[in-house]
């Protein structure tokens, strides 16, 4: 685990001003948080600093602006939800640099939360500018970087303020990069992994370092879709990637030389219609109607990878294993995922899980809290299970 300072370096800030990194990025439905899990996650870590008696002051962005202020992107939307989740007065100011910001922090007391509208209102932070970073770091003296789900950014508040100023991980990202370490670092064997999901595209490349690293690698999902087709087998309607064939092919010819067992469904759940109740069929996943599609590994594959589970010592998880939102193409993933559960439970597993739609599954099985580990990070947990070195964190390592 790279070696940087965390909370417990951090001692006499009373009256520092603490610049905090934390991810925000929740789900909102009809203008209200309706995940508070990040928001959650970070709460411990602003309430030790608050504690200590710093000024503390949040960074973070809010969807996907573009540089410029969006109103429903604004992080006003989000503030009620951070206050409600801390117990504590948070103030606000709607812009993160400039007068506006500056003026809320003069105001501030010891120990005192502002949150800064989304970094994401200027160009700068995504291109991470010197002359943007610069800006945001006049408004502080010390960086706490809390948002490992958004460490695979190189942006001005994720990575380039580390330059400016002494920097040190949350408790968060120290826990989340602990409990991967953990599951995947020096990890018990055998390592299993299942990777299920319908983002192939943006997945695929990371199965070819995964292969050299876990015993068995579990394929599902519409991921599993696009090893089959590239098989020669005919998935109908199903979600599937054909152009992706040759990565697939590679994929398993690396895992072959590398000793990893691949399990691929051997059965599927079809449906004509992506809705819930659809009329539904267990299929031979070499017999696939021409006109349905594949919405959930069966039960003879289930059975398999519950077996596969059993064998496990470590258990990586991301992407469900079907189209879980809509019954009864849950079933492949829930029983998985309980399994998983007891298992962990009886002391036989470490269970790590990562991805927006995996927690969300494993909270619809109701088994989340019973994994070793569920982390909140999509993009960083799976560019961090490539084996990739996340800027945000590399960065915590380099600072003075
Ligand atoms: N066979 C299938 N056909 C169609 N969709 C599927 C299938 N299996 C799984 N899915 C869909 O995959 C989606 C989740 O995939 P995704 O790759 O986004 O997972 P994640 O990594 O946990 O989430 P995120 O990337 O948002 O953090 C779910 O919405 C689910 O319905
Ligand atoms: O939701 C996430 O995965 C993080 O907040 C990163 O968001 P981004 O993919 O928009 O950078």
């Amino acid at each position: 685990m790279p070696a940087f300072k965390t909370l417990d370096d951090l001692t006499d800030i009373a009256g520092k001003r603490v610049l905090v990194r934390v991810d925000l990025n929740v789900p909102v439905t009809d203008g209200k948080v309706s995940d508070t899990t990040r928001i959650e996650r970070v709460a411990p870590t602003i309430k030790e600093l608050s504690e200590k008696g710093a000024k503390v002051i949040l960074l973070a962005h809010f969807g996907r602006p573009k540089g410029e202020p969006v109103a429903d992107q604004s992080l006003s939307l989000i503030a009620p939800a951070v206050e409600e989740v801390l117990d504590q007065k948070v103030a606000f100011a709607a812009d993160c640099i400039g007068p506006v910001a500056a003026d809320a922090i003069a105001r501030m007391e010891n120990g005192d939360i502002l949150l800064l509208e989304n970094t994401r209102f200027h160009k700068g932070e995504e291109k991470n500018t010197p002359e943007f970073t610069a800006e945001l770091a006049k408004n502080g003296d010390i960086f706490v970087n809390d948002a490992f789900s958004a460490a695979h950014r190189a942006h001005a508040s994720t990575e380039g303020l580390a330059h400016h100023m002494p920097a040190y991980a949350g408790r968060t990202m120290q826990a989340e990069l602990e409990a991967l370490e953990k599951g995947l670092g020096n990890p018990a064997r055998p390592v299993v992994a299942i990777v299920g999901g319908a983002k192939v595209s943006t997945k695929i490349d990371l199965l070819s370092n995964l292969v050299k690293k876990v015993d068995a690698l579990v394929i599902g999902g519409g991921m599993a879709n696009t090893f089959l087709a590239a098989q020669g087998i005919d998935v109908g309607k199903s979600l599937c990637e054909h152009d992706l064939a040759e990565t697939a092919k590679q994929i398993l010819a690396t895992a072959k030389d590398a000793g990893c067992a691949i399990v691929l469904p051997e059965d599927g759940v079809v449906a004509r219609e992506f809705k819930a109740g659809a009329d539904n069929e267990t299929v031979d996943i070499k017999a696939i109607p021409a006109d349905a599609m594949v919405l959930d590994v069966g039960p003879k594959s289930v059975a398999a990878i519950n077996d596969w589970i059993s064998k496990a010592s470590t258990l990586v998880w991301n992407g469900p294993l079907g189209a879980f939102e809509i019954a009864p193409f849950d079933a492949a993933t829930v029983s998985a995922a309980k399994h998983a559960a007891e298992e962990t439970r009886a002391g036989k597993l470490v269970s790590v899980a990562g991805g927006g739609d995996t927690v969300s599954a494993l909270n619809h099985a109701g088994v989340a809290d019973d994994f070793s580990y569920v982390s909140t990070a999509g993009g960083a947990f799976l560019e961090w299970m490539e084996g990739k070195e996340l800027p945000g964190v590399a960065v915590l390592s380099s600072s003075k």
